[in-house]
């Protein structure tokens, strides 16, 4: 039945200590959990905490469960529609005492099913939902408009129609919050995630279409030749022959829709693995690529997923075929050796493929080698004329060129052989097959036709069979390029928490001024295994207020102890506490939001997009008309109002590598603003104001001294 009441809703709703069982019931529910597993305990003061304490919450139980609870926000236009596709997600109902939250399952033609708290399942109309989370932002508007309908004379019938015109209208611009949707974490399983885009359960579909349309196609040239062969065709034949034809026209568009649903399921979920698992790289395996390498893995990815789901379906497709061509040459003159000898040409096929496999491996590591020297030498040119004998310039060159071509030539012949064989060496192979009993008994003309049609059906199906392995064999070489990304994606981090802490309560643990933000004591760290430990012994303790200089020797290992502050590297040995807490209770990802760092000038970067976007970018966004604002003003404290006011387009500009060019000195403040920006109580200022005049140099110091509690500058003497 469906609950209309605005009121019911709240008997629906799990209480704030329950969230973390509702979670668990709908991701059950969903198939998103496949292992039994039960939600933690909530912490005592759950219900106590802000907003911000819950959502850390929802994300430790969903962290938990492996899946991703994934705050969204929708115009207020849109939410009915946002709601009918946020299953399974989280309504946070605010509106009385203490906030409670809807466990949204998935939309139905009857409304949106949720679960209660009592595990059973109620149908929601959207309104009803939808009025519950606007509620907040209407509030304020509704008596108004109820008096403004009044004043003009709006009769009764129509008001509630206006009443929501006018909601719409005033209200077009506000952002509604309050909706988490619950989603597989794109670190999960590729096959889990493939398999709940019911992908196996299209490419099964395809495979069932794409046989009866080739069993129609068998049908309609049944029909011809035994018309032909037994010399008549009246008109009832006919009709079955174009009723056979137009019957496979829905088939085929079946076929080709189910193929673009498989294409845009599969090719998203591949590309947003990419992405996740571009994400998770260390900064270590990106450092030393150029924009070029990076480009070239991005050329690749794209190439193998169309090939991949090209030559995936072509090779599939022929594969049944083929096995439809092994079935008729059964019934026809040379019977199963017949077809036997069409499954003995596959495999010689299968086994030119592999070996063009081979060739093409050799190819393109030869043709990678190449445009790598070609790139160093082209770098070093200048140093190689003015070294080296002129005789013997291109002496290397000349002998990686001939391998190169020989590779080139040994994958051309192997490539031709296959282009040119495959179907024709069949045709001569299955044509020799039959030739005794053409010629022995030429009295079974219908079993000499049915032959035929499967050689030349067999044959066209081999030449799309070749076709596939070699797009595979192109899918195998960019994967070379795209498989770290992918594998990446599935790494464990340690981004996540092992239990939880509320934030309330680590800020409580700094309540008293003597307590330290920050206490390390003897912790080691190195880049690499086994190499040189860059920090030994290293023990600090920073305290609420502490303004710290850290000054010393070139690669002492200031800048690494500063990624090691900020949550960017983690020790390898010794305590390393945040307000009392270990980073891996407090989580990584916790420990970034509370220290900030400003890192030297060759880690930080500009992106390419508007000046207010990189100031920002450690804030909510889209931003609020008061972070501008307050990004306004620590600029101009920084000593950057000069630059905004030539900016054509102010806070707005794009600045970065396509964009406004900004000096060195204008970066580093850019660096120091965006840290500042993210409202932190520890802030760590890598070399940043190394760059700058003395002027601005006490500008900027008076900005950051007067808005940080507690801060730490590395500096050379
Ligand atoms: N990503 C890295 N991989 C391997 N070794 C590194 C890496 N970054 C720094 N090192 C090494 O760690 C040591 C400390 O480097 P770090 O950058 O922390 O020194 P620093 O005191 O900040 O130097 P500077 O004042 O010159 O910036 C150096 O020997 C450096 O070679």
């Amino acid at each position: 039945m469906i609950q209309q009441g605005n009121s019911d809703l709240y008997t629906f709703a799990w209480p704030v200590s329950r969230v973390g069982e509702a979670i668990e019931v709908l991701i059950r529910k969903t198939g998103l959990l496949s292992a039994p597993m039960e939600a933690p305990t909530p912490p005592e003061n759950l219900e106590q905490t802000d907003e911000e304490g819950l959502g850390h919450w929802i994300e430790f139980v969903a962290g938990r469960f492996d899946i991703e609870a994934e705050p969204v926000e929708s115009p207020y236009t849109e939410v009915e529609q946002m709601l009918r596709h946020a299953g399974p997600a989280l309504i946070r109902l605010s509106g009385r005492e203490t906030p409670c939250f809807l466990a949204l399952l998935r939309n139905r033609w009857r409304g949106i099913s949720i679960i209660t708290p009592e595990l059973s399942v109620r149908t929601v109309s959207p309104q009803v939902i939808r009025e519950a989370l606007t509620a907040e932002l209407e509030g304020p508007l509704t008596q108004w408009i109820d008096q403004l309908l009044i004043e003009a004379g709006i009769p009764e019938p129509r008001r509630s129609r206006v009443k929501t015109s006018v909601l719409k209208e005033q209200l077009s611009e506000s952002r509604v919050r309050g909706c988490r949707l619950l989603r597989l974490s794109p670190g999960a399983g590729f096959r889990t995630h493939i398999c709940r885009a019911r992908v196996p359960h299209h490419l099964f579909i395809l495979i069932g279409v794409h046989s009866i349309r080739q069993m129609l196609m068998f049908l309609g040239w049944w029909i011809i030749g035994k018309g032909v062969l037994q010399g008549y065709f009246d008109q009832a034949w006919l009709l079955a022959w174009a009723l056979i034809l137009f019957t496979a026209i829905p088939f085929h568009l079946l076929e080709t829709w189910i193929q673009s649903i498989i294409s845009l399921g599969a090719g998203t979920l591949f590309k947003q693995r990419l992405l996740y698992g571009t994400l998770r790289l260390e900064p270590e395996e990106v450092r030393h690529q150029g924009a070029g390498q990076f480009l070239g893995r991005v050329m690749e990815s794209e190439a193998l997923e169309s090939m991949a789901l090209e030559g995936g379906f072509t090779t599939v497709l022929s594969v049944i075929q083929l096995f439809m061509a092994a079935i008729i040459l059964s019934m026809g003159v040379g019977e199963w050796p017949h077809s036997l000898s069409l499954l003995a040409w596959m495999t010689v096929i299968f086994l030119i493929c592999w070996r063009y496999y081979q060739h093409n491996q050799n190819w393109t590591e030869a043709s990678r080698e190449m445009t790598n020297d070609l790139v160093e030498k082209m770098v070093g040119h200048r140093t190689r004329l003015a070294q080296e004998d002129d005789r013997r310039w291109h002496d290397e060159e000349d002998r990686a060129l001939n391998h190169y071509l020989k590779l080139s030539e040994r994958l051309d012949r192997v490539g031709m052989i296959l282009s040119a064989c495959a179907s024709r060496g069949w045709l001569i192979v299955g044509l020799a097959g039959i030739a005794y009993s053409f010629v022995s008994s030429p009295d079974s003309q219908a079993k000499l036709a049915v032959t035929l049609g499967g050689i030349i059906f067999a044959s066209q199906s081999l030449t799309s069979f070749v076709g596939g392995l070699l797009s595979l064999v192109g899918v195998r070489t960019a994967w070379d390029q795209a498989g770290p990304l992918f594998r990446a994606a599935a790494r464990p981090g340690n981004s996540k928490s092992l239990s939880f802490i509320l934030p309330s309560e680590l800020d409580k643990n700094t309540d008293d001024d003597n307590a330290p933000i920050l206490l390390s004591r003897d912790i080691a760290f190195r880049y690499h295994d086994y190499g040189r430990p860059v920090l030994r012994k290293c023990s600090l303790k920073i305290c609420k207020g502490d303004c710290l200089l850290l000054e010393g020797p070139s690669g002492g290992g200031k800048s690494t102890l500063a990624a090691l502050l900020a949550g960017l590297r983690v020790p390898e040995s010794g305590l390393h506490l945040l307000r009392g807490v270990d980073w891996q209770t407090i989580g990584i990802q916790e420990w970034r939001k509370r220290v900030v760092a400003a890192p030297q000038f060759h880690e930080n970067h500009v992106l390419t997009e508007t000046f207010s976007f990189n100031l920002l970018m450690g804030r909510r966004w889209p931003p609020t008309r008061e972070a501008l604002e307050e990004a306004q003003i620590i600029c101009r404290e920084l000593g950057l109002g000069d630059l905004l006011d030539r900016m054509p387009a102010g806070l707005q500009q794009t600045v970065g590598e396509s964009g406004w060019q900004l000096s060195h000195g204008e970066r580093s403040r850019l660096y120091i603003a965006r840290a500042l920006l993210q409202k932190t109580d520890f802030i760590v200022l890598d070399e940043s104001f190394a760059a700058l005049d003395p002027e601005n140099l006490h500008k900027a110091m008076g900005c950051v001294l007067r808005r940080t509690k507690t801060l730490l500058v590395i500096a050379h003497p």
